[in-house]
C-alpha cells in the first residue's frame, strides 16, 4: 500500500483502494491508502504546528526545496510521464509535456521566493513611512481534480510553499499515483516535517474534514461547479480565503478571413487533445457563413483521421476517457445533442476492439444552436459542436452568451477583429490564432462568471491568494 504522508512520516491505513489504467482496466497501477477523519485531522494539526517555523524560514531555504522538486521532476520525467499516462489516460507526449510543465512551475516559484515583495510608501503625514509587506496565510487546503494530476497540484502546492504556507493536499481519488510521486519527491528534499502533508482518499471524507476544520485558513479548489459550491458554502462559515477554478464552455470563433488550415488545427487541438478533458477545451466552434462549408469539410476529414488508442502507444492521438463514469457522461451528452437536433457529423462511437479501455471516437456535431444543452453545459470529454453565425458581431455575441467565462479564442487575419474580440470577450483568457487550451505556466490563469472565484492562479498573481498584505505605519 502507498501510504499517506503526515507530519513527515509515511502512514498506512486500514483502508486502501486500487487505481487502474483507463487504457486497459485489467491493469492495476497500485494500492493507495485512504485517509479517514482522524488522519485528515492529524495532517491539519501537523501543518498548523509546522507553520511558524516554515513561515520564518529563509527565502533561500524555500528556494532550495522548490528547486530540488523541479530537478527531480526533470530527472524522472520519463517514468513520471508514463505513470501519468497510465493513470489518467493522456498520451505519453501529453504526459511528458505535463511533467515538464510541473517542473517549470516549481522552478518558477523557487525563483519567486527570492524576488522582492512589498512597498515602502511615503505617508501623507510628516515623519511617517508606510511599509506594505506580504505574509503567509497559515494552513492551506488543496483539493484537485483528476484531469491534470501533476500540473494542477503543482501550481497550487508550489506557490503555497513559496509564500510560506503549510499544506494539506487532497488529490482526486482517480489519480493518487501522481500525487504520491509528488509527495515522495517533496519528502525527499528534506522539507521540514508537517510542512507538506498528503491525504489521499474520498472527497466526502477527507474533503469534508478539511472544510470543517477551523485551522485551515485557505482552500484552493479545482473541479466541478457542484463541488465548488459546496466548498464555498463550507468555507464561508469560517470566513476562509477561497480560490475556485471550475468548468468552461469555451468558444473558438472562426471568421471568414481565417487561415483555414490553422483554424482546423486549433479546433482539433482545443476540442479533442487530452481527450477533451480540459477546462479550457474549445467545446463551442462558432463559425461565420463564408468559411463554414470549407471549415466543416476539413475539420471532419481531420477528425476522422485521429487515432484513438492506448495512451502509451506512440501512434495514438487521443487517449482513453479517464473513467467509466466520465465515459457514461460523454455518451449521455452525445444522445442529448442528437435528441435536440444536432447532426453528429463524425465520431461519437465507443471504439470497437478495445474492450478493456474507455475509448471514444471524438464526436463532432454540426447544426447546433447556442441554446442546446450541448452548448450550455460542460461535457468534459471529446465532444465539440459547431454553431453557424452570420458575421463577426453575431459570433462575438454568441461567444459571450454563456454562464462560463474561462477562455475564448478567435481565428482571423483581421487585426481589427482580433483587437475588438480581445477587448470585448468576457473571459479570463483570450487566444488569437491559437487553441483555447494549452496555457503558459508563468502568467495568470483563471476566468469569470461561473468558471472561477477568487484571485487568479499561477505566475506572480498567485501571491494574491497565497499571501496576505500587511500595511504598517512607522514613525521612527
Ligand atoms: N476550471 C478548471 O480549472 C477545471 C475544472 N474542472 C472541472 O472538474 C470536473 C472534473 O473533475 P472531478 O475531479 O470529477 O471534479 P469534482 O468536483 O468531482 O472533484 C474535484 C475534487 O474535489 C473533491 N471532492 C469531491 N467531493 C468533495 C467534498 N464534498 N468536499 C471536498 N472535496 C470534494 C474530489 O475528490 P474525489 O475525487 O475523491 O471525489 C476531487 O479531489 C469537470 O467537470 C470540470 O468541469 C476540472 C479541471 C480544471
Ligand atoms: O489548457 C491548459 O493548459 C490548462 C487546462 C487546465 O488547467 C484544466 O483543464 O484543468
Amino acid at each position: 500500500m502507498k501510504p499517506l504522508l503526515i507530519d513527515g512520516a509515511w502512514i498506512t491505513t486500514s483502508h486502501a483502494e486500487e487505481n487502474r489504467n483507463p487504457s486497459n482496466t485489467d491493469e492495476v497501477i497500485g494500492l493507495y491508502a485512504h485517509a479517514g477523519r482522524a488522519e485528515t485531522q492529524a495532517a491539519i494539526e501537523a501543518a498548523r504546528l509546522s507553520f511558524p517555523a516554515w513561515a520564518a524560514s529563509t527565502p533561500q531555504f524555500r528556494f532550495e526545496i522548490l528547486n530540488k522538486v523541479a530537478d527531480e521532476l526533470t530527472l524522472r520525467k520519463s517514468e513520471i510521464a508514463s505513470l501519468l499516462s497510465r493513470e489518467e489516460g493522456k498520451t505519453l507526449r501529453e504526459g511528458l509535456q505535463e511533467t515538464e510543465r510541473a517542473a517549470n512551475i516549481f522552478r518558477f516559484f523557487a525563483g519567486e521566493c527570492l524576488r522582492p515583495a512589498g512597498d515602502l510608501i511615503p505617508s501623507v503625514r510628516p515623519d511617517v513611512s508606510v511599509e506594505v509587506t506580504r505574509e503567509p496565510l497559515g494552513v492551506v487546503g488543496i483539493v484537485t481534480p483528476w484531469n491534470f494530476p501533476l500540473a494542477i497540484p503543482s501550481w497550487k502546492i508550489a506557490p503555497a510553499l513559496c509564500y510560506g504556507n503549510t499544506v494539506v493536499f487532497k488529490p482526486a481519488e482517480l489519480v493518487p499515483g501522481c500525487a504520491w510521486v509528488l509527495a515522495e519527491i517533496l519528502h525527499g528534499t528534506g522539507i521540514p516535517k508537517g510542512v507538506f502533508n498528503l491525504v489521499t482518499g474520498k472527497g466526502s471524507v477527507v474533503g469534508n474534514t478539511m472544510l470543517s476544520a477551523r485551522d485551515v485558513e485557505a482552500v484552493t479548489f479545482t473541479g466541478s461547479q457542484a463541488v465548488g459550491s459546496l466548498v464555498a458554502q463550507a468555507s464561508i462559515k469560517h470566513m476562509r480565503k477561497l480560490q475556485l477554478e471550475m468548468g468552461g464552455k469555451n468558444p473558438l470563433v472562426v471568421l471568414d478571413d481565417a487561415d483555414l488550415d490553422l483554424a482546423v488545427d486549433c479546433a482539433v487541438d482545443g476540442a479533442f487533445y487530452s481527450t477533451g478533458q480540459r477546462c479550457t477545451a474549445s467545446s463551442r466552434l462558432i463559425v461565420t457563413e463564408g468559411i463554414y462549408g470549407r471549415f466543416i469539410e476539413k475539420l471532419t476529414e481531420k477528425c476522422r483521421g485521429l487515432t484513438v488508442g492506448d495512451a502509451l502507444d506512440p501512434a495514438t492521438d487521443i487517449g482513453p476517457v479517464a473513467s467509466a463514469s466520465q465515459l457514461a457522461t460523454d455518451i449521455d451528452y452525445i444522445e442529448i445533442a442528437r435528441a435536440q437536433g444536432g447532426n453528429l457529423r463524425c465520431g461519437g462511437d465507443i471504439v470497437k476492439g478495445h474492450n478493456h479501455g474507455y475509448f471514444l471516437q471524438p464526436a463532432l456535431f454540426t447544426d447546433t444552436d447556442n441554446n442546446m444543452r450541448i452548448n450550455r453545459e460542460e461535457v468534459f470529454g471529446p465532444v465539440a459542436s459547431v454553431i453557424r453565425v452570420r458575421d463577426y458581431e453575431e459570433a462575438l455575441a454568441t461567444s459571450n452568451d454563456t454562464d462560463f467565462g474561462l477562455c475564448s479564442g478567435i481565428m482571423t487575419t483581421s487585426l481589427k477583429h482580433a483587437a475588438h474580440f480581445r477587448r470585448e470577450s468576457r473571459a479570463g483568457m483570450v487566444m488569437v490564432n491559437l487553441p483555447t487550451a494549452g496555457v503558459d505556466y508563468h502568467v495568470p490563469f483563471g476566468g469569470r462568471k461561473a468558471s472561477s472565484y477568487g484571485p487568479r492562479e499561477q505566475g506572480r498573481y498567485a501571491a494574491e491568494f497565497f499571501s496576505t498584505v500587511k500595511t504598517s505605519y512607522i514613525r521612527p
